[in-house]
């Protein structure tokens, strides 16, 4: 995050001589078949030193490495001072410089234990104390609606990091779910997400959280103001609102102005980055259905791993090291993608979310600095729960062109050891099997042999897996709160990690503006036709079109 490029550090040269000259003897069955103990060499197992006990095993022993490659990779995090900007950000440096703020989520699971300078941070548990409070009095029962009722449904209005957070934990955690209230979440500015969502709730027991950084966001506000109308369309007395309303915002006045009384709104700060947030006020939702005591234990696991990241020497830091395999692909070996695979139902949103965590934090052409980079910089993020995947795109990540290095992450144990954990062994075994296969691939001669004479040369060749496709594995005992808090700081600090490797801004999202601009311009211009001005013959044409449907 110096701003410098990544291709000036002598690592990175030296990387790109590795690549180009030892390309062709990085073979996944050679380097397995040469030392029997890359296994133990290429994984760490991490413990949470304190806290709630939380494991994960990493093991990254099927990626086309060496130790010395390993080694030149961390000489790279040694140059680009990823130690450095790790410890900048820990002390709250601004180090999101575009916008002159500190990134500080890390603060909001710190539990004062480390000692950070920002204003705000000594507020942090206060706002915890509020959302403690909250919840409780409405999974008890005795915060009432306008009528006297219980609260049994929530909705959660919020989009991007003020939505995806929660939406993923919620999944994630819900054997820890209060059964009887249901949570919905509406993002997207089609009216058919509030109008579906509004169908299922009773305005006398629904909750509704306007979740947003800003309070300005157009989808959020313009949901928030239905939800509201709807509202008020049964309960009439403005009064009532307050008992129906909440606001997680950094931004009080819009916030009253909407007409949400201040005490039922609670604070973050401009430090905590929207996709960085879910440990915020922005987790009321999560609070609320897994209960407090449960979102205190998805914070003090990602704690856990904060001091990991903190404290660890680099070559068993893991998410230092996710990190740099990563670049390897990334930047070396010209690799587009990455895949997260949860081998684990519960964790089905764990890629969708990650797409924001990752791309938008990485997705940078121009270093700190101002100077466009002569590199890749963040990868595009996909994935989804195994094992569906296998039976839709791992056919194309087995035979496919392109490379796809992908994280395999599963619990040993389940929540749900139906019949016996027959389903559990059997989701492993797949767990176990897909990242073999990808990387030890199966032969020519292989296939020859259980075809036999009389086989098609094509079908010979259409059944042969090349192989040496690399992948991450995780694994941990079960997905409690603590562990989801760890995993997901793992990640977090991972692409921290590459941004401050590609010299980027990881903490600004610059590129969701333009389009935000031209639409408020659009949206000015769609009653008729002959307001439509200042486009290209494209754009204008659509509209046209649109305009000769419209029936408003
Ligand atoms: O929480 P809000 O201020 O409503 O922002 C919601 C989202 O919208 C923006 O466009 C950003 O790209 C996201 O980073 C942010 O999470």
């Amino acid at each position: 995050m110096s701003g410098r490029l990544a291709s000036e550090y002598s690592a990175w040269k030296k990387l790109q001589h590795i690549y180009d000259s030892d390309k062709s003897k990085l073979i996944l069955k050679d380097l397995f078949g040469q030392d029997p103990d890359r296994f133990s060499k290429f994984s760490v197992e991490y413990a949470s030193k304190d806290g709630p006990d939380v494991t994960l095993l990493l093991d990254y022993s099927k990626n086309l490495i060496t130790p010395p490659i390993l080694d030149t990779l961390l000489t790279l995090a040694k140059e680009a001072e990823v130690e450095t900007y790790r410890d900048k950000m820990f002390a709250g440096e601004h180090i999101n410089t575009s916008e002159d703020r500190a990134v500080l989520h890390v603060a909001l699971r710190n539990f004062n234990d480390f000692q950070i300078q920002e204003a705000g941070t000594e507020e942090v548990n206060s706002v915890l104390e509020h959302m403690k409070e909250f919840s409780e009095s409405v999974r008890n029962g005795e915060w009432k609606g306008y009528t006297g009722k219980t609260i049994n449904t929530i909705v959660n209005i919020g989009i991007g990091g003020s939505d995806l957070g929660p939406v993923m934990v919620i999944e994630a955690l819900k054997p820890y779910s209060k059964r009887d209230l249901t949570a919905h979440f509406v993002s997207n500015i089609d009216g058919t997400h509030i109008a579906e969502t509004l169908r299922e709730c009773d305005p006398e027991r629904t909750i509704f959280i306007i979740a947003s950084k800003t309070f300005t966001t157009q989808e959020t506000i313009t949901n928030a103001e239905t939800a509201k109308e709807w509202f008020l369309s049964s309960a009439k007395d403005k009064a009532h609102v307050a008992k129906h309303f909440v606001a997680l915002s950094t931004n009080t006045k819009a916030v009253t102005a909407f007409g949400i009384d201040e005490k039922n709104m609670f604070q973050f700060w401009d430090w905590v980055g929207g996709r960085y947030s879910l440990w915020s006020a922005i987790g009321l939702s999560i609070a609320l259905v897994i209960g407090f005591n449960n979102f205190e234990q998805l914070l003090k696991g990602a704690h856990g791993m904060d001091k990991h990241f903190k404290e660890t020497p680099l070559e068993k830091n893991l998410p230092v090291l996710l990190a740099l395999v990563g670049v390897w692909y990334n930047d070396f070996y010209g690799a587009q993608t990455h895949a997260l695979l949860p081998y684990d139902q519960y964790l089905h949103k764990f890629a969708d979310y990650f797409q924001q965590g990752d791309m938008e934090s990485n997705g940078k052409t121009v270093t700190k600095g101002g100077h466009r980079v002569n590199y890749e910089t963040g990868p595009i993020i996909w994935g989804a729960a195994g094992t569906n995947g296998q039976h839709s795109f791992y056919q194309l990540v087995h035979q496919g062109t392109k490379l796809i290095p992908a994280d395999f992450i599963a619990p040993a144990t389940t929540h749900n050891p139906i019949r016996n954990s027959l389903h559990h062994r059997i989701l492993l075994s797949n767990f176990f099997a897909q990242p073999e296969a990808l990387a030890f691939g199966k032969t020519e001669e292989q296939v020859r042999k259980e075809l036999g004479s009389g086989a098609s040369e094509a079908l010979i060749k259409s059944k042969v897996f090349e192989g040496n496709k690399p992948s991450n594995s995780i694994m941990f005992p079960l997905l409690t709160p603590a562990t989801l808090g760890a995993l997901v700081a793992l990640y977090e600090h991972k692409i921290f990690t590459q941004g401050v490797i590609w010299g980027i801004n990881s903490f600004d999202q610059m590129g969701v503006e333009l389009g935000k601009v031209l639409a408020k311009n659009i949206l000015a211009q769609l009653e008729k036709p002959e307001d439509v001005v200042g486009h290209d013959s494209s754009t204008t044409g659509l509209i046209h079109y649109y305009q000769k449907y419209r029936k408003e």
